[in-house]
């Protein structure tokens, strides 16, 4: 009997999930001891929940084990150099682990890309495994097939390469018998030519074609010898009843003892749990003769310089422009979103509200001889000015009044008592109600003439009006309409009478403005701060869903163990969604300055430049969402939770000045307030990038995604797996 080299050595192996003296505290792996000689096929059999997919990780460099010790290939997996996890190594997980967007040669084809395989042996392998595994048609998306075609498609995805290690997680679960049956011929076949193949499965009877069996319950292996053996030592028919008796015989016997090396017949007091040269069972199968052989025969892996990076990067970008591509909603989320919520913005914000409505009691038209019509009759002069005395008569001066709040779009719904016009605002059918008395004009021109008048000159020359404050925009909008309407009205009755238009004005005067225009507009302000949270908001939940979706399905995880490592994953994702942000950069500047005039005083390329950066940002801050969230509702949460606080926080929809001290140096620390205050001073101030206005937008920006990314490094350095 000539000892075999052993692929796969685990001594003295314990893992645990959960936290000490916790309830969730979990033992998994205690004590256990494994080996799996090269060219063998290894079954690991155990009840659901016993560890064999946390032993897998483990032996394929995904988890780590609290103590103990696991030799992979002559490396320690996870180890520079080991080449594992890396092409080596064929994994196919207990969940399907790919792709949905694939197709089921882009499934194939992006695993055979990661390992370097050139396109004529991918096609003549891709052929193989289609006939051996009865594949679906190769253009068939992954997520139309039923469960049991995508774990064939997932088991080819494993075999693509030809790895001299493979580990398979429940490979035939859901097969026809036939079918498995024709794996485990094609497994065999492997292992004759020194394929080493550890596979988990539910069938017990499947597992008489491995060379060995280990039986894995309460963390440990009862059993690990051949099938025949087994029976032999059990004296049983089949191996389930040899099972049964194994599982019996563990709650029978102290703990110490209950673990199975060698005869269930003799359990020797003391022998340690490593692996032994007892495992005597098939004429063609030797044994390894002690778990340090491993390390006496380290050999040099195959592929342990990463002269694959390349190749492995040209994986992962195929397969992110792959899913990009054929997931509709993210073209249109990505491409189309920016410009839909800009036209929306410029489209609905800002615009005067048009064809408002006032009730309008006017006592001095009611008793005119004419009634209300007299307004409209053309040869009315509310104003005649007698040259001789210097003086000007005036009757019906509320016409004129309500003839210019009509210019400014208030227009009057008469009604004849005040209650009644009240009734309508409070009904909500009219904004607002406006009351003459009868003898207005006189009352007014006294009032302007004679300067000091009693109580009852002043209620009759003043114009009372009822407004329905519940709607803000509205009652200010009326408000201003009225001012604006005053001005207009007494310049003109200035006018007529022959004195200076600007007599009867508010002695207060607006000179040009500093910067700007006088009738600027409440969408120029907002503008700035609209497309920073657009440009923030579609990277952080375009990368957050990505990414948990990779994590989520297991893609992440498997391209790992095919040697991917995450910083070449996270260099295609910031390349592309870069290439994103640029086009969503250029698309909502193109739209708002030449689309909807946005004044633009400032460098557009400083402009264009922070607004990148802030998409750079909000990616981070999707790097952040999916690295601590679990699932997409807890990041849909937290997205949700903490864009809107920024939102209202950072200073456009109302101002700082109106929040308190400690809200403010709040607001102020958020990603979007100064860098928004910065971006309307370049366009509306035209402020160059050396002012303390502009740079402070950029470094808040910058601070914002080394804290992130930070963040990120942290969680992905101390996390335990
Ligand atoms: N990330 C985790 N955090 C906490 N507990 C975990 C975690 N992963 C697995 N477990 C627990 O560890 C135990 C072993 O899980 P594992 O998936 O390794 O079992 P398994 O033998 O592969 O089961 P099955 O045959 O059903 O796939 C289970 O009780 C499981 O609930």
């Amino acid at each position: 009997m000539s000892a075999r080299p052993a692929a796969v050595v685990v001594e003295r192996a314990c893992k645990h999930y959960g936290r000490a003296n916790k309830q969730d505290y979990k033992p998994v792996l205690v004590n256990l001891d494994m080996t799996v000689e090269k060219g063998i096929i290894y079954g690991l059999l155990g009840p659901s929940g016993c560890g064999k997919t946390t032993l897998l990780s483990c032996i394929v460099g995904r988890r780590k084990l609290d103590s103990g010790n696991i030799w992979v290939l002559g490396g320690r997996p996870g180890e520079k150099g080991s080449g594992v996890p890396g092409p080596r190594v064929g994994y196919m997980p207990q969940d399907i682990a790919l792709v949905g967007e694939f197709t089921v040669r882009d499934a194939i084809s992006y695993f055979g890309r990661i390992y370097g395989m050139k396109s004529a042996k991918l096609k003549e392998r891709f052929d193989f495994l289609s006939s051996l595994l009865e594949l679906s048609p190769e253009g068939r998306l992954i997520k139309s097939l039923s469960g049991g075609q995508q774990r064939r498609v997932s088991l080819a995805a494993a075999l693509v390469h030809e790895p001299e290690l493979l580990i398979l997680d429940e490979p035939t679960v859901g097969l026809d018998p036939v079918l498995r049956e024709r794996i485990w011929e094609f497994l065999a076949e492997l292992a004759r030519g020194g394929t080493t193949v550890i596979i988990t499965t539910h069938y017990i009877d499947e597992t008489k074609q491995a060379h060995k069996i280990g039986l894995l319950r309460d963390g440990q292996l009862l059993a690990e010898d051949s099938p025949e053996e087994l029976l032999r030592k059990f004296d049983c028919d089949t191996l389930e009843d040899a099972f049964l008796k194994l599982a019996l015989r563990q709650h029978e016997l102290p703990r110490r003892r209950a673990t199975l090396t060698a005869s269930p017949d003799v359990i020797p007091e003391g022998i340690p749990n490593g692996v032994d040269s007892r495992y005597v069972s098939r004429e063609d199968f030797n044994v390894v003769t002690s778990s340090t052989d491993i390390l006496t025969t380290k050999e040099k892996p195959k592929d342990c310089k990463g002269g694959r990076s390349k190749a492995r990067y040209k994986a992962v970008f195929i397969k992110s422009i792959q899913q990009f591509s054929r997931h509709p909603g993210g073209l249109v989320f990505s491409i189309l979103f920016p410009i839909i919520q800009i036209v929306a913005f410029f489209s609905a914000i800002g615009h005067d509200p048009r064809g408002l409505q006032l009730a309008v009691v006017n006592e001095e038209t009611a008793f005119s001889p004419y009634g209300h019509d007299i307004c409209r009759n053309s040869s009315l002069q509310p104003i005649v000015r007698i040259e001789e005395e210097d003086t000007c008569e005036q009757y019906m001066l509320s016409c004129w009044f309500l003839e210019e709040m009509e210019k400014k779009e208030l227009y009057q719904i008469p009604y004849n008592t005040t209650d009644e016009a009240k009734q309508a605002v409070a009904s909500g059918k009219l904004y607002g109600a406006l009351y003459f008395r009868r003898n207005f004009s006189d009352a007014l021109a006294t009032r302007v003439r004679e300067g000091e008048v009693v109580d009852d000159v002043i209620d009759d020359s003043s114009i009372s009006v009822w407004v329905d404050v519940s709607n803000h925009q509205i009652t200010n909008f009326i408000k201003s309409q009225l001012h604006k309407t005053y001005s207009s009205f007494t310049k003109r009755t200035m006018r007529a009478c022959g004195r200076p238009e600007d007599l009867a004005q508010m002695p207060v005067r607006f000179q040009d403005p500093v910067y700007g225009k006088m009738d600027t507009q409440m969408v120029w302000f907002m503008a700035p701060g609209i497309m920073i949270t657009i440009i923030f908001f579609l990277p952080a939940v375009v990368t957050s869903t990505l990414l948990i979706g990779d994590r989520l399905e297991g893609v992440w995880e498997r391209s790992a163990v095919a040697g991917v490592k995450p910083k070449e994953m996270l260099n295609v994702h910031i390349a592309l969604q870069a290439a994103v942000i640029v086009l969503q950069t250029a698309e909502m500047m193109a739209l708002s300055f030449l689309g909807y005039g946005m004044p633009s005083e400032g460098s557009v390329v400083t402009c264009g430049l922070l607004l990148f950066l802030q998409g750079i940002c909000g990616m981070c801050y999707g790097f952040l969402l999916s690295i601590y969230c679990s699932s997409y509702t807890m990041s849909f949460f937290v997205a949700t939770g903490s864009f809107y606080p920024m939102i209202l926080l950072c200073g456009i929809l109302w101002p700082l000045e109106g929040m308190s001290t400690g809200l403010r140096i709040i607001a102020l620390t958020l990603p979007f307030t100064i860098p928004s205050k910065s971006l309307r001073d370049i366009m509306e101030k035209g402020s160059s990038f050396t002012e303390p206005s502009v740079y402070y937008g950029f470094l808040v920006t910058l601070a914002w995604i080394v804290l992130t990314l930070g963040l990120c490094f942290l969680r992905l350095r101390f996390k335990k797996t």
